[in-house]
């Protein structure tokens, strides 16, 4: 497990100075019709940082990832990401760019095996360059021996590697969490973005996800986007945390900052803790 862990996130432009943030995002706004599902949400997070974004049920949260995905387009705003306009890139070339995500719901090849969702992974995050693995060319042997490498070590990373050769559709939907988080770490991403990771989980499973975080930002030095309702995770886990409600940033700070917040005790912890 040790190379996969320390080979860092990889396939993008040059590596943004430690001093600048990896992401900003700015002034973000985006209505569905009539509905501000997004409003002047500005915040940055620093590259191998975990940061939290919290919010009570239509608070935006999900709308933020999609827009970092490009799934939805930007009606006023910025988000700057490695340096780059985010506004000019499509939804295929965020991977490559170096933004990785899991869903809610969990999004995956059903009819294929673990092992293969985990491997298109790699394919996604080489960009165009995984057409060469697919040729006997030295190029592509070397491509080729690279990717089973790395699907192995995810593989063990994740816990899966009895179930490599699965269907992903005939996996419970823990395991099937497992495969996505290997399939977006497969991509080699600076950025993961983790929507609602803990949710279904048991103490222990949740204790396991604490710890693969935790690996993902020390070890592989990949910084860490977190919607989650689970608050002790987030206090746990988070070095920063963004709160939104109706669509706006109403805090952000550390976790004791943002829990001491009258504003997000009033609008979310009240109800919840
Ligand atoms: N495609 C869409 N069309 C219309 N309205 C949308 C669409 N996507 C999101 N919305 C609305 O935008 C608001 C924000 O939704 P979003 O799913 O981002 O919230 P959330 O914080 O992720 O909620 P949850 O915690 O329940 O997942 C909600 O009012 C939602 O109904």
């Amino acid at each position: 497990m040790g190379a996969v862990l320390d080979t860092g996130a990889a396939v993008t432009d040059a590596a943004p100075r430690a001093s600048e943030p990896l992401l900003r995002v700015e002034g973000l706004g985006i209505r569905f019709g009539g509905v501000c599902a997004l409003q002047d949400v500005s915040f940055s997070v620093m590259p191998g940082m975990v940061c939290g974004i919290i919010g009570p049920n239509g608070a935006g949260k999900t709308t933020l990832f999609n827009c970092l995905s490009r799934i939805n387009d930007l009606h006023e705003g910025r988000i700057h990401f490695n340096g780059r306009d985010l506004r000019g890139i499509g939804a295929h070339q965020v991977a490559a760019l170096g933004i990785a995500r899991t869903f809610q719901n969990v999004a995956l090849f059903d009819r294929q095996s673990v092992r293969k969702n985990v491997e298109t992974g790699c394919y996604l995050g080489f960009g165009g360059r995984h057409f060469a693995s697919l040729f006997m060319t030295r190029q592509g042997r070397r491509d080729r021996a690279e990717i089973d490498t790395r699907v192995d070590e995810l593989l063990e990373f994740a816990r899966l590697r009895d179930v490599a050769h699965v269907l992903v559709a005939d996996l419970p939907f823990g395991v099937r969490k497992r495969v996505e988080l290997a399939r977006a770490l497969a991509m080699r991403p600076r950025l993961l973005l983790l929507d609602e990771p803990a949710a279904g989980l048991n103490h222990e499973e949740m204790e396991e996800l604490l710890g693969w975080i935790r690996q993902i930002r020390d070890r592989m030095g990949v910084a860490v986007l977190l919607i989650e309702h689970h608050m002790s995770l987030v206090m746990r886990v988070c070095d920063q945390v963004v709160v939104l409600e109706f669509g706006r940033d109403i805090a952000s700070g550390t976790p004791q900052e943002v829990a001491a917040n009258p504003e997000v005790i009033r609008a979310y912890l009240g109800g919840d803790e």
